[in-house]
């Protein structure tokens, strides 16, 4: 196999201190080759989003190992890592200031790293996602939901990383706009060869948007599973296939990746 653009390996993550110590993430391993997308699904507390901030910086206190193109990350991490990788968080409302015009958040992350040419990047990236000039001066909350979670699609890309981290980035959206935000991150991931790591509760997102999956139960990786085994519904572990049965009532059609 070629080097995997993203290589988690026993990745135990704690949280609490002394004696009152949780672990929230035990030994998980799993691989994302360059250009896939890669699902962690599971219960919510199985530490999915965990995984995902440590893997991102946020969370620091770590052990394992976790490598971006064979390169090993310590848990600190330098300026210029996120110009690899970046985060969609689920609720793009907390996640942009709520005083900062669309142009001055898709402009903060040029300036920390010195980038210029900053009006045309900022009108190219609101034409990327879909969002036209007209957009450039308004405030989140001038922006639906749908719209706000393409300006965090589109901050995550002004460094134009080759890794995007997805918690979850539709569940906080009406049902009616997911669909959509979804097929734009699946057609930037095709045109510009991203790789994804996506947590989310919701097997039929993994099953439109991803190729591999892991499945979390307890801290721990329980069953590694393509798409394709997931729509023809063949887990190998009782907890995977509890969790597909109860992914709204496990209709097979729902799985066969149109019905998001
Ligand atoms: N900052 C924290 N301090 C202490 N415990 C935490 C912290 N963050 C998460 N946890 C605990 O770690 C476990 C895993 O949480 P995590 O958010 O990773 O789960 P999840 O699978 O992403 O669930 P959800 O889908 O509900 O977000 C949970 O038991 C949670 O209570």
């Amino acid at each position: 196999m070629n080097q995997p653009m993203l290589e988690v390996a026993n990745l135990n993550v704690y949280f609490g201190e002394g004696g009152d110590i949780f672990q929230a993430v035990d030994s998980v391993s799993f691989k994302v080759k360059k250009g896939g997308s890669y699902g962690l699904v599971g219960e919510s507390g199985s530490g999915k989003s965990t995984v995902l901030r440590a893997i991102s910086g946020l969370i620091a206190d770590w052990d394992g190992r976790i490598c971006v193109e064979g390169e090993v990350l310590e848990p600190k991490r330098e300026k210029a890592f996120y110009r690899k990788m970046q985060m969609v968080f689920q609720d793009p409302y907390a996640s942009l200031h709520p005083r900062h015009t669309v142009d001055r958040i898709l402009s903060e992350p040029l300036g920390l790293h010195g980038i210029g040419d900053v009006e045309t990047r900022v009108l190219k990236a609101l034409d990327d996602v879909g969002l036209g000039k007209a957009f450039r001066f308004r405030y989140p909350h001038q922006l639906s939901g749908g719209q706000r979670q393409r300006v965090a699609v589109a901050r995550a890309l002004m460094l134009e990383p080759q890794i995007l981290l997805l918690d979850e980035p539709t569940s906080a959206l009406d049902v009616s706009v997911q669909a959509e935000v979804l097929n734009l991150l699946s057609d930037l991931r095709t045109e510009r060869n991203l790789t994804y790591l996506m947590v989310t509760h919701d097997l039929a997102v993994v099953a439109h948007m991803c190729e591999e999956i892991a499945v979390m139960s307890h801290g721990k990786v329980v069953e590694v599973m393509s798409v394709e085994q997931m729509r023809r519904s063949e887990p190998k572990e009782a907890y995977t296939r509890e969790l597909l049965m109860a992914s709204k009532g496990y209709d097979p059609e729902f799985f066969a990746g149109e019905a998001v």
